[in-house]
């Protein structure tokens, strides 16, 4: 296991600190190769990190941005991660940055999975950052635990980059960057803020199975740093 937490006073200090480091990891990933991929999640916890992010000086023009999963809804949907994407991050200087949906016009998930990976398949890789948040019940991207989809979504072997996923307990069918994608990446970090959200994870990381709570799938394989305010 290779979890080290960065633990902040606040959520305006953790967003503040958080985003500067962002900052730093894409300008080194354009230096250094020309482009820079950022993969962030959505739900409610990342809103004002991808505010105060849509104002950083940053080359956004040579950043690639998307998500790590997806509600299959449409994106004037409240609860579209492509919406919160858009109307938080893809602004102010960020508003150039290419931002790469995972949502096709396919009405089952299950058949947009093609598209969406060739999508994926366009981008630099490995992602030069990862941002991944965390449910309640262990969760993280869309891999949910309740779901029949789970075991294939941590499969390391499936060669599959997207998978569709219908949880039981979470509105939504959904698509998903299966566990080896989300692992293609050079910095992962994991954004939590509360205490029962930082419970659940020291739950999670003593005992339960990947299939259990899968966001341990991540932190047994990677090193992940965990970004945290209560
Ligand atoms: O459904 C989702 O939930 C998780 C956690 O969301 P939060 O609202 O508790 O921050 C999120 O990471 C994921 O992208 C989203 O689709």
């Amino acid at each position: 296991m290779a979890l080290t937490t960065q633990s902040f006073e606040s959520p305006q200090a953790l967003t503040e600190a958080f985003a500067a480091q962002l900052v730093s990891i894409l300008s080194d990933g354009i230096a250094k190769r020309g482009r820079a991929s950022l993969v962030v999640s959505g739900g409610r916890t990342p809103l004002a990190l991808f505010q105060t992010l849509s104002n950083a000086d940053l080359e956004w023009d040579k950043v690639d941005v998307t998500l790590a999963d997806e509600r299959w809804v449409d994106e004037a949907d409240d609860a579209s991660n492509t919406r919160l994407v858009r109307e938080n991050l893809i602004q102010n200087k960020a508003s150039v940055a290419n931002f790469v949906t995972l949502k096709t016009d396919h009405s089952d998930a299950k058949d947009g999975i093609g598209e969406a990976e060739s999508r994926v398949a366009n981008l630099a890789q490995p992602f030069d950052a990862l941002i991944l948040g965390m449910g309640e019940d262990g969760h993280t991207a869309s891999l949910f635990p309740c779901s029949e989809q789970v075991e294939a979504g941590l499969d390391m072997d499936s060669g599959r980059v997207c998978i569709a996923v219908q949880p039981t307990t979470a509105p939504h069918q959904r698509i998903s960057l299966t566990l080896p994608a989300l692992l293609n990446s050079r910095n992962i970090f994991l954004h939590l803020t509360g205490e029962s959200k930082k419970d659940v994870l020291t739950d999670a990381l003593s005992g339960a199975t990947e299939v259990q709570k899968p966001i341990t799938a991540v932190v047994n394989r990677a090193p992940v740093t965990l970004m945290w305010a209560p």
